[in-house]
């Protein structure tokens, strides 16, 4: 993922709306001794998981539909996760390939087992769509085929993703320039790597090229932490629950400053104590801080990517 960590790089040393605080980095990478708190994947045992393919399939059509849950105060993650998961326990089918070209909104919320419109509703459907035709037609309807065509590399799985499924293509331009933040396709990755520990279908020998995922949880915590500094009117926009719009300076520079602040803080927890982390393991730790924490504010921005 070098075209991630470059792009990201790249904005985080043009932008004027976020900093990233080196001091604050290290102070972190001090408290915590170079040791990321282990948090297991499921930590909220909210997931399907059967060992086998379908578990394949059903981690590839979350991922294309996990995005955007904050325009219902109501809804979260956990909803669509164990949503998808009550279905599939009813009927093994509902996520077949055939099936995934046919729902409409109402039938994806009866899916869910939600009583009122998704956000981006018809965005999701399309999503849906998407990726049941390209299973269709490129693999059999079989998401783990496509996890097997990556021939055990996480990058080539995320190349494999963003190359099959537009939808997956998480990019934006910046001061004129194409930058990569591909978080769903890299969540995708992550999620049957945790899903399988690393054996079987979620066995990868370059999981380390991962970056983190930039959505709305992780920035904020990273801010709390006093890594990422907001200039004062993004900081009031944010605070206000003020729409960031998608595609502005701000908002790419919030997530690009995300993924450059902890490859930062990953390269500094081996430099100084001689340590590996994974940026997946940095993610799970700072995001199940940040949704445990109800008061967390945090940027919006209408988007399908995260
Ligand atoms: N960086 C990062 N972002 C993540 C996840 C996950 C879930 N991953 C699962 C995999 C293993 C774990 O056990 C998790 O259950 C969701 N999100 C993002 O959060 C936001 C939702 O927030 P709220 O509205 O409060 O539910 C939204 O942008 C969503 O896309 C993650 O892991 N990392």
């Amino acid at each position: 993922m070098e075209e991630v960590r470059q792009t990201s790089a790249w904005v985080a040393s043009h932008a004027k709306h976020v900093k990233v605080d080196s001091l604050e980095i290290e102070n972190v990478a001090d408290r915590i001794q170079g040791s990321v708190p282990k948090v297991e994947w499921d930590f909220e045992g909210i997931h399907y998981f059967d060992g086998g393919p379908l578990t394949v399939q059903y981690l590839l059509v979350l991922d294309a539909i996990n995005f955007c849950f904050w325009p219902d105060e109501e809804l979260s993650y956990d909803h669509l996760a164990s949503g998808l998961k009550a279905a599939l326990q009813q009927d093994n089918s509902v996520l077949d390939a055939d099936r995934l070209q046919t729902y409409d909104g109402p039938q994806l919320r009866e899916l869910l087992n939600w009583p009122r419109p998704l956000p981006l509703e018809e965005e999701r459907i399309r999503l849906l769509h998407e990726v049941g035709t390209e299973l269709e037609r490129s693999y059999e309807g079989q998401a783990a085929n496509l996890v097997k065509a990556a021939g055990n590399s996480a990058a080539r799985l995320v190349t494999l993703v963003t190359r099959h499924f537009p939808g997956f293509r998480d990019h934006s331009l910046y001061k004129g320039r194409q930058v990569f933040l591909y978080k769903r396709a890299q969540i995708f990755v992550a999620d049957v790597w945790g899903a399988f520990k690393g054996q079987g279908h979620g066995k990868f020998y370059d999981i380390g090229s991962i970056t983190i995922f930039a959505d709305y949880i992780v920035p904020a915590v990273l801010e709390q932490l006093g890594v990422l500094k907001y200039s004062s009117t993004l900081s009031n926009s944010i605070d206000s629950k003020i729409e960031i719009s998608s595609g502005s300076e701000e908002e790419i520079e919030i997530r690009a400053c995300t993924i450059y602040a902890v490859e930062k803080m990953r390269d500094l927890i081996e430099s100084k104590f001689a340590k590996k982390v994974l940026s997946v393991e940095m993610d799970l730790w700072l995001w199940s801080k940040g949704v445990q924490d109800s008061d967390l504010a945090h940027h919006r921005t209408l988007s399908i990517y995260y």
